[in-house]
C-alpha cells in the first residue's frame, strides 16, 4: 500500500499559475450530493431523516482538508506508432520523443516541448499507467478525486489508451483492477465502491448505464455541478464494474469516419465513486473517506482535413467545439489574470469544472501520431498539453465526519437491524406469565388460550420479521468491501468470518461483452487468476463449479441480460435534492434459474449460510419485500414524513420505469434470438416471464403514481409548497439558461446553414451547366442515322467542292505563271525595241542633219555664173562632190527614201511599243485578277478546313464505333 501512495506530480512546467477558484465550486459532479439509498428500496429510520435536506461531500462543514499541497496537473504525452495507412502513404516521422520527457520535431529541432514524461510507440499501456495513471487512483483509494483523461486528434490513440483491448488493457480496466487490489491489500478499512458511466453526445448528456437515461441535466447550486438522475451502481469486484463498463460501451456512440473506422463520437466519463472508514466496532464516528475516480475518453477533435458530411460533420461540430472550450477554460485557468473562466461553455467543462479547478488530482494523457500529415494537430495538442502544464491544482483528502456517507449509513443501518432483531429474540424468548387464579378458572383458561394464539401469531410475525432483518442485515453487509487480510472476525460472532476477495482472472473476462474491444487480459490478471484458484482450493464445490461451468460467467452475463427483470438489481435511491438513483448491484448470484451455485469467483462472502443458498434466497426476499413495499411502505421500519414517502414513492416508480425499460430491452433482445431459434423453449418461456414482470411493474408504477397523486394532494404542507416551488423555479431558471445555451447553438447552425445553402446554390448552378452539356452532348448522341447519312452526304459534296476548287486553284496558278513568263519576255522584247528605236532616232538625227546640210548648198550653187561657174565649178565641185559623194555614198533621193523608211519604221516601232505596253496592261491586269481570285480560294480552302474540323470534333466525340464507321469522310489524310 506504501508504494502506492507515491508518485506526486513533479512540476516541469516554468511558469506556475494560479489556478482561479471559486470556494463554492468545491464539489465534483455526482459526488457532491449525498445518495440516500437503502438496498431493497424502503427507508430506514437512519436514512429517512437524511432524506429531507441533500449532503454536499465536501461542504466545508463536512470535511476535514488534511494538508493540501500544490501540485500541478501531470501531464504525458503518448506517441502511437505509424498507422497501416500512414505506412502506406509513406508519410515520414515528424514529431519524436526525445528521450523521456522531451517531444522534439524532425525538421525544426529547436521546436520542443517538455512534460512530465513522454512515451515512445512502443511504450505499453501498463507502463503509461503506472506513471500517468497510478498514483491517481492510489490517491483516489485514500479519498483524493482524482481524474485521468486521455486527450487528442481522432485516431491518435485515446480510446486505445483508456479502454484498451485483450491483448493490451486500458488505464480504465486497470484501474478498476488497481483499486479492487488496494482494497485487498488494506485490511483495516472497509470499503463501498460504486460507478456511474456517462456520453456527452452532441451536447448531450446520456446514462450509459440506464437506457432510460437520456438528454440528463446538468444542475448546478452553491456546491458546484451534478448530473441529475444518474444512476449509480455498487460494484462488488472487477469484472462486475467492467461488465457495466461494457454493457455501457453498447449504448456509447460510435461512428466510422475518414481516420478512423470506429471513431468515438462521444465523451465519456466513468466515475468511481470510493467511500471507505475503518474497519472495525471501533469505527463508529469516525471519519469516512470518500472520493471520486473520474476516468474520460475524450472523443477526439477533427481537422478540416475530414471530409465529413451529415451526421458526422454535426458531431465534429459539437465535439471540436466543446475541445474548444476546454482549451479556453485551461488558457484562461493559467492566464492568472481572467476571473471568469467559461465553465458553462460546454457540457465537458461544465462537468470537468471541479477536477479543472483544481479540486482533486489530475492526469493529462495527450495522445499524438507522429505523422508528417498530422504536423499541425500534433503540434496544437502539444500546445495544449503544455499550456495545461501550467494548471495548478491543491489535492487533498475528503473526510467526511458526517454520518450520512453511504458507507456509514449501511453500517449504522446493519447496527440498527442487529439490534432489533436483539430485541426479537429476547420478544421471543420471553413468554407472558399468567397468574393462577382459583376464582377465575374459566376466564383464565379462556385467557390463556387467547394469549396461545396470540404469542403463536406474534412468534409467526416476529419469525418472519427476524429473517427479513437477516436478509436485509446480510444484503447490506455484502456491498461493503473488505480485504480477505482483514481480521476474521465477524460482525456475527456466531458465523464463521468470510470475508470478500477482490481480484479478476482469465474467466470473469473472457465474457464480457464489448462491442468493440474485449477489455482487460493481462499477465498481471492471469496471475491474479492463479491467485483466485489456489484460493478456492479451501471450497471444493466452489472449485467443482467454476471447472464444471465452461462459460459460466458469460452465460450469467447473457441470461443476466435476458433476465435482467428477474435478478436483484433492486434500485433504491433518495430524492433528497437531485434525484440521484443507486442501485444495488445486480450480481450473477442473482439469477437463480441460470447461475451455478457459485458465481463470483474471487469473492467469499461474509454470510452464514453458503453463498449461493444466502444469494439465492436473497433474490427471492429481496423481490418479495420490495413488492410488498411497494405496496405498503410504511413498514414497521420506517416512519417517514409525507414528502419523503412522496419522494420514495417516486423513486420507486422511477425505478420500476427503468426496470420496465431494461425488461423490455431484454425482451427484444430475446425475441430476436426467439426469432432465430424458434425451437428453444427456454427462451419462450423467459420471454414470458418477462412479459409478466414487465406486466406487474406496470400495475406497481400505476398503483404508485395513484399513491403520490393522493400524497401529494393530502399532505403538502405550505412548506413543502413553497420546497416545492423553489425547486421549479430552479429548473425553470435552468431551462432559461439551456434555452439561451440551444438559442446560441441555433444561432450557430443557422449561420452555418445559410452557408451551406448559399454553397448548395452553387452547386446547383454547376449541376444545371453540367446537365446542360449533358443533354448537348445526349442530342449529338441520338442523332438520327439518317440525319447522319445527310450530313456524311454534305460532307462528300463539300469534300468534291473542295477538290474542285483546288484543282482549278492548281490551274490558276499554272497560267499565272504563263502569264508571268509572257509578261516577262514582252518586257524583254520591249526593252530591245526600245534600244533599237532610240539608235534608229539617233541615225534618223544624224541623216535629217546631212540632208539640210546638203540643201543649204543646194542653193548657194544655185545664186551665180561665176558661182555658177564657180557653180559649175562649184557645180561641177558638187558634181565632184555629189560624183565624188555618190563614190562616197547614196544619192539625197536614196537618203530621203531612206529616211521615209526609217520613219515608217520608228512608226511601226512606236506601234509594236504601244501594242506591246497595251499588252502589258493587259497581262498585268489579269495577273492580278488571278491573284485575287488565288486569295479568294485560299480563304474559301480555310472555311472548307475549319468546316471539316468542326464536323469532325463533333463526330468525335460520338463512340469509337462511330467514329471509326460513320466519321470516316472525316479523316485528315482522305481529306487532304
Ligand atoms: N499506442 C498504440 N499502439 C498501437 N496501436 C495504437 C496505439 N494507439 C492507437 N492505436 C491504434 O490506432 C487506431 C486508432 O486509435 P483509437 O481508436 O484509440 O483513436 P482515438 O484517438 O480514440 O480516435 P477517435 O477520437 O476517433 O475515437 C486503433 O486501431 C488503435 O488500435
Amino acid at each position: 500500500m506504501a508504494s502506492r501512495q507515491g508518485s506526486k506530480s513533479k512540476n516541469l512546467g516554468s511558469v506556475t499559475t494560479k489556478v482561479a477558484k471559486s470556494p463554492s465550486s468545491s464539489t465534483t459532479s455526482s459526488s457532491k450530493q449525498y445518495l440516500e439509498t437503502s438496498i431493497d428500496g424502503q427507508s430506514s429510520p437512519a436514512s429517512s431523516s437524511a432524506r429531507s435536506k441533500p449532503q454536499y461531500f465536501y461542504s466545508d462543514n463536512l470535511h476535514i482538508d488534511v494538508e493540501r499541497s500544490k501540485e500541478n496537473v501531470t501531464v504525458t504525452v503518448r506517441f502511437r506508432p505509424l498507422s497501416p495507412r500512414e505506412i502506406r502513404q509513406g508519410e515520414d516521422i515528424a514529431w519524436y520523443a526525445d528521450g523521456e520527457t522531451i517531444v522534439r520535431n524532425e525538421h525544426n529541432p529547436t521546436t520542443a516541448y517538455a512534460y512530465d514524461r513522454v512515451f515512445g510507440p512502443t511504450t505499453t499501456t501498463r507502463h503509461v499507467y503506472d506513471i500517468a495513471a497510478q498514483h491517481i487512483v492510489s490517491g483516489a483509494m485514500e479519498g483524493v478525486n482524482g481524474t485521468i483523461f486521455a486527450y487528442g486528434v481522432t485516431s491518435s490513440g485515446k480510446t486505445h489508451t483508456m479502454h484498451g483491448d485483450q491483448r493490451s488493457p486500458g488505464i480504465i480496466p486497470l484501474a478498476v483492477k488497481d483499486a479492487f487490489s488496494i482494497i485487498q491489500e488494506t485490511p483495516n478499512r472497509e470499503f463501498l465502491l460504486r460507478v456511474s458511466y456517462l456520453e456527452i453526445y452532441n451536447e448531450v448528456v446520456n446514462d450509459l448505464l440506464n437506457p432510460a437515461g437520456q438528454n440528463l441535466r446538468i444542475r448546478e447550486d452553491d456546491q458546484g455541478t451534478f448530473v441529475e438522475g444518474i444512476k449509480e451502481e455498487v460494484v462488488l469486484s472487477p469484472a462486475h464494474a467492467l461488465s457495466l463498463i461494457a454493457a455501457g460501451e453498447e449504448h456509447r456512440h460510435v461512428g466510422s469516419t475518414n481516420f478512423n473506422l470506429l471513431s468515438s463520437r462521444s465523451h465519456t466519463i466513468f466515475t468511481l465513486t470510493i467511500e471507505s472508514s475503518a474497519f472495525g466496532e471501533s469505527s463508529e464516528g469516525e471519519a469516512v473517506n470518500l472520493s471520486q475516480l473520474n476516468l474520460i475518453d475524450l472523443a477526439g477533435s477533427e481537422s478540416s482535413k475530414a471530409e465529413t458530411t451529415g451526421i458526422r460533420r454535426k458531431e465534429g461540430s459539437y465535439i471540436n467545439k466543446s475541445l474548444l472550450t476546454l482549451g479556453t477554460v485551461i488558457s484562461k485557468l493559467t492566464d492568472g489574470r481572467t476571473n471568469h473562466i467559461p465553465y458553462r461553455d460546454s457540457k465537458l467543462t461544465r462537468l470537468l469544472q471541479s477536477s479543472l479547478s483544481g479540486h482533486g488530482r489530475v492526469s493529462l494523457i495527450c495522445t499524438v501520431t507522429p505523422a508528417s500529415s498530422s504536423l499541425e494537430e500534433t503540434h496544437n495538442t502539444l500546445k495544449f498539453a503544455h499550456r495545461a502544464k501550467h494548471v495548478e491544482i491543491q489535492a487533498a483528502q475528503n473526510k467526511i465526519i458526517d454520518e450520512k456517507s453511504l458507507i456509514k449509513k449501511y453500517q449504522n443501518e446493519i447496527r440498527c437491524l442487529k439490534e432489533e432483531l436483539d430485541r426479537l429474540k429476547t420478544g421471543i424468548m420471553t413468554v407472558p406469565q399468567l397468574r393462577d387464579s382459583e376464582d377465575n378458572l374459566v376466564l383464565l383458561k379462556q385467557k390463556l388460550e387467547d394469549g396461545q394464539f396470540k404469542l403463536q401469531s406474534r412468534l409467526e410475525q416476529e419469525e418472519e420479521a427476524k429473517a427479513a432483518l437477516l436478509g436485509r442485515i446480510q444484503r447490506l453487509t455484502k456491498l461493503i468491501l473488505v480485504s480477505t487480510k482483514a481480521s476474521q472476525s465477524s460482525r456475527f460472532p456466531h458465523r464463521p468470518g468470510l470475508r470478500r476477495r477482490h481480484s479478476f482472472g482469465e474467466e470473469e473476462l473472457a465474457y464480457l461483452p464489448y462491442k468493440r474491444r474485449d477489455l482487460i487480459l493481462d499477465d498481471e490478471n492471469i496471475d491474479l487468476y492463479a491467485s483466485v484458484e489456489s484460493n478456492s482450493e479451501a471450497n471444493d464445490d466452489t472449485v467443482k463449479g467454476k471447472k464444471t461451468r465452461k462459460h459460466g460467467l458469460l452465460n450469467w452475463l447473457k441470461l443476466r441480460k435476458r433476465d435482467s427483470g428477474l435478478g436483484t438489481s433492486t434500485n433504491t435511491s433518495d430524492k433528497s435534492r437531485g434525484m440521484k438513483s443507486t442501485s444495488i448491484p445486480s450480481t450473477p448470484q442473482a439469477d437463480q434459474n441460470n447461475v451455478p451455485s457459485e458465481s463470483r469467483l474471487s469473492l467469499s462472502l461474509q454470510t452464514e449460510s453458503s453463498p449461493s443458498a444466502d444469494l439465492l434466497s436473497d433474490a427471492k426476499e429481496e423481490k418479495e419485500t420490495r413488492e410488498e413495499n411497494i405496496f405498503d411502505p410504511e413498514t414497521p421500519l420506517t416512519s417517514i414524513k409525507s414528502s419523503d414517502q412522496i419522494d420514495l414513492l417516486r423513486e420507486q416508480q422511477k425505478i420500476l420505469s427503468g426496470e420496465v425499460a431494461l425488461h423490455s430491452s431484454a425482451l427484444k433482445r430475446l425475441s430476436d434470438e426467439a426469432a432465430r431459434s424458434p425451437q428453444e423453449d427456454q427462451i419462450h418461456f423467459d420471454m414470458k416471464r418477462l412479459k409478466d414482470d414487465i406486466n406487474a411493474k406496470n400495475q406497481q408504477i400505476a398503483y404508485l403514481e395513484k399513491k403520490i397523486t393522493e400524497a401529494s394532494s393530502n399532505n403538502m404542507t405550505d412548506l413543502e409548497i413553497m420546497q416545492e416551488i423553489d425547486e421549479l423555479t430552479a429548473q425553470l431558471n435552468e431551462k432559461s439558461f439551456e434555452l439561451e445555451v440551444k438559442a446560441a447553438d441555433n444561432r450557430i447552425i443557422q449561420e452555418q446553414l445559410d452557408q451551406r445553402i448559399s454553397e448548395c446554390e452553387d452547386l446547383q448552378e454547376t449541376v444545371a451547366a453540367l446537365k446542360q452539356q449533358l443533354a448537348d452532348t445526349l442530342e449529338l448522341r441520338n442523332v438520327p442515322k439518317d440525319v447522319r447519312l445527310a450530313q456524311a452526304t454534305e460532307v462528300d459534296d463539300l469534300k468534291h467542292k473542295l477538290a474542285e476548287l483546288t484543282e482549278s486553284k492548281e490551274q490558276l496558278e499554272l497560267r499565272n505563271q504563263k502569264l508571268a513568263e509572257e509578261s516577262t519576255y514582252a518586257k524583254g522584247l520591249a526593252s530591245a525595241a526600245a534600244v533599237e528605236l532610240k539608235a534608229l532616232s539617233e541615225e534618223v538625227a544624224k541623216l535629217m542633219n546631212e540632208n539640210e546640210r546638203l540643201v543649204s548648198e543646194l542653193a548657194a550653187s544655185k545664186s551665180s555664173p561665176s558661182q555658177r561657174k564657180s557653180t559649175v565649178g562649184v557645180r561641177n565641185g558638187r558634181r565632184d562632190v555629189v560624183s565624188k559623194r555618190t563614190d562616197i555614198g547614196p544619192s539625197a533621193a536614196e537618203l530621203k527614201r531612206e529616211l521615209a523608211i526609217s520613219k515608217e519604221r520608228e512608226l511601226s516601232y512606236e506601234a509594236a511599243l504601244l501594242e506591246k505596253e497595251h499588252r502589258e496592261a493587259e497581262l498585268q491586269r489579269k495577273v492580278e485578277e488571278s491573284r485575287q481570285r488565288d486569295a479568294y480560294l485560299e480563304n474559301e480552302l480555310a472555311n472548307m478546313w475549319v468546316l471539316v474540323a468542326k464536323l469532325k470534333k463533333s463526330h468525335g466525340n460520338d463512340s469509337d464505333e462511330y467514329s471509326t464507321r460513320d466519321t470516316q469522310p472525316f479523316d485528315d489524310e482522305r481529306l487532304i
